[in-house]
């Protein structure tokens, strides 16, 4: 959050970056041809972030946005991967990326996944926070409701990262 120039943090903001938890379970049955099959499809998560604790199988891959390669984050069991979401790209107005990632099925083993996603609250209203645009900088993002903004993700197909389009400012 320094990075942010947010040196404290109040209920207003703590319920934004953390006022929800929501826990998905994952399973991807072992698949002999993975290259067949769409484990998750690439998107990004409407969090403000993801945490992921890792076991030894893998599958999962996150995007190169400068190559636009996809890397596989290499299963490290007991290690944790944290993403950022939708929602602290947009709080942050852009100066943190959320990451575009995908899930493929393994060919030999069943995989389950238990990513924690940290939260708004669906009832607040989330946009550039002020201390990041108090310079003056241009707004990249406007305000919405974070519950319409998880309701335009699960509205549509996984398609990369076009959900946070739904946020951009046009003006
Ligand atoms: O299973 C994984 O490694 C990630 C799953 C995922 O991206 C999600 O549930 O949003
Ligand atoms: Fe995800």
């Amino acid at each position: 959050m320094k990075g942010l120039n947010v040196n404290e943090i109040d209920e207003t903001k703590e319920s934004m970056l953390m006022g929800s938890k929501r826990i998905n379970l994952n399973y991807y049955p072992k698949c002999p041809n993975p290259e067949l099959t769409v484990g998750v499809g690439r998107h990004s998560d409407v969090s403000t972030l993801k945490v992921l604790l890792q076991d030894d199988i893998g599958g999962l891959y996150v995007r190169n946005t400068e190559t636009m390669k996809w890397i596989h984050v290499p299963p490290i069991s007991g290690s944790l991967v944290i993403n950022v979401g939708d929602a602290l790209q947009i709080m942050s107005n852009g100066k943190y990326k959320s990451v575009e990632h995908r899930v493929v099925a393994n060919g030999s083993s069943n995989r389950v996944s238990v990513p924690i996603f940290v939260n708004p609250r669906p009832s607040d209203v989330i946009g550039p926070l002020p201390e990041v645009v108090q310079s003056g900088e241009k707004l990249v993002y406007k305000n919405v409701l974070y519950k319409d903004y998880v309701m335009h993700f699960f509205r549509k197909a996984h398609d990369g990262k076009a959900t946070v389009e739904f946020a951009k400012a046009s003006f």
